[in-house]
């Protein structure tokens, strides 16, 4: 494949943007370095380089394109208010509209208040629980990526994880001592840390079905011991379903699964592909935000009439009856064809699939929390990704992250994409 192109706007890139991407995530360092493919153009479920090679596409931009690129729909929506003005300063009724339609959709928001990242949506959850308990510190779960605000960035999956990072330097010893950090998927050390810190704990901040180590279900009860354990001791409850809202289904992880938190931070897929972030939660924990309340949050672009119409109308597409079952019926195809194809190779292999989301790990056992996924074979990985890729296949660099199925993935898409793993294993198999 020539993605010459690409090699030489790399190498322009590297000499005027730190390490030539703007998301540390985008750099192929965790699959074995080189260019990253530059791409200018998507439609659907491909996207295609500078050199005009076609991917089929489960990148989906780390999440927000669930509708494939270019949606009509979408398009339309952001054109009509572009033509009206990109910001204001001022409210709109696009805010009620969206805020309405995630309230809708989520039961657990009473109220929502907009930002433009994940990041800020968890950073502001973090601090209202603070506000609201009157306590410091924060208990997280290793492995679990909530943005790069300082004190998630301790024991984070995604980005920091990949590059070796987990603990970023940067961040003060006095803020890493707010934070808590125990594994993923296990109430007993949930437990003790509680027993020892409960007094001082304003909030337990969880990714519900984590994204960040790969797709990683909680088990089952997990969930339901946080908002026990958490709500015995007087502290918060924060859902971060900047991933999960509304990837398996039209509303949160929290209705996927049947349980509510305090607070839900969000982002992704509420933009449809715009910039945006929102949090919300129960009204009396809101209702300490600015201006009604003493915690403070602001934002220049907050609520943007042009992310407000791009969200508006990528969960109108959401909306349309069957579309998270095709993705389900797909991704169930593309996990039973690669355990199907690697019968004849017989590799390693483990799969966490939910709806259209998933995460192939090189590992012969499965994958719960953050050392099992660790501990899966990082080199195997990275040279699967590349030979993916030459076939016309673009995953995400890294073995932490996921595979996005969209509404726009055909029947021949993972016909297609089956025929790249064929091609890929037997290479590994070599
Ligand atoms: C679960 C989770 N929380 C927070 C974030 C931060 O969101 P953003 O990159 O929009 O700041 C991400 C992804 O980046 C994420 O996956
Ligand atoms: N896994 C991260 C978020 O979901 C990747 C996005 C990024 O940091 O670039």
């Amino acid at each position: 494949m020539n993605i010459k192109t690409s090699e030489k706007l790399y190498d322009e890139a590297l000499e005027n943007i730190v390490g030539g991407v703007n998301s540390p995530s985008r750099s192929y360092a965790a699959v074995g370095g080189g260019a990253p493919v530059f791409m200018k153009k998507g439609k659907g479920a491909y996207f295609y380089d500078e050199d005009d090679n076609r991917y089929i596409d489960y990148l989906a931009a780390y999440g927000p394109i669930i509708t494939g690129f270019a949606h009509p729909h979408i398009t339309e929506a952001i054109k009509k208010q572009a033509e009206l003005g990109v910001l204001y300063g001022t409210p709109t009724s696009l805010e009620s509209k969206l805020a309405i339609m995630l309230k809708k959709a989520i039961p657990s928001l009473a109220k929502v208040r907009f930002t433009n990242s994940g990041t800020e949506s968890v950073m502001t959850t973090v601090r209202v629980a603070r506000a609201y308990t009157g306590r410091k510190k924060i208990l997280k779960f290793a492995g679990c990526y909530h943005g790069h605000f300082d004190l998630v960035l301790v024991a984070a999956g995604s980005g920091p994880s990949t590059l070796g990072s987990p603990d970023s330097a940067g961040v003060t010893e006095s803020t890493a001592h707010e934070v808590i950090t125990v594994p993923y998927n296990n109430v007993e050390t949930l437990q003790q840390a509680f027993d020892k810190w409960g007094d001082d704990i304003a909030g337990v901040l969880v990714e519900p079905i984590v994204g960040n180590f790969g797709m990683v279900m909680p088990q089952p009860g997990f969930l339901e011991a946080i908002n026990r354990i958490a709500h015995k001791a007087g502290s918060v409850v924060i859902y971060d379903e900047v991933i999960t809202a509304f990837r398996f289904m039209y509303g949160g992880a929290q209705n996927y699964l049947g349980v509510t938190p305090d607070l839900t931070a969000m982002g992704k897929i509420i933009g449809g592909g715009l910039p945006i972030g929102a949090y919300g939660g129960k009204k009396e924990i809101m209702d300490e935000v600015a201006p009604l309340g003493p915690a403070y949050q602001a934002g220049t672009m907050a609520g943007n009439p042009l992310s407000m119409a791009s969200g508006i109308a990528c969960l109108e597409v959401l909306q349309t009856p069957g579309i998270y079952e095709e993705m389900d019926r797909l991704g169930k195809k593309l996990e039973d064809g690669i355990f199907t194809i690697n019968e004849k190779y017989n590799l390693p292999i483990a799969i966490n699939r939910i709806v259209g989301a998933m995460t192939l790990y090189f590992s012969d056992h499965e994958v719960t929390n953050y050392d099992e996924a660790k501990n899966t074979d990082t080199e195997m990985f990275g040279r699967f990704f590349k030979l993916m890729l030459e076939k016309g296949v673009n995953l995400a660099p890294s073995k932490y992250e996921a595979w996005f199925l969209t509404t726009e993935h055909t029947e021949k898409d993972i016909d297609d994409t089956l025929d790249a793993v064929d091609y890929a294993l037997s290479e590994l198999a070599k």
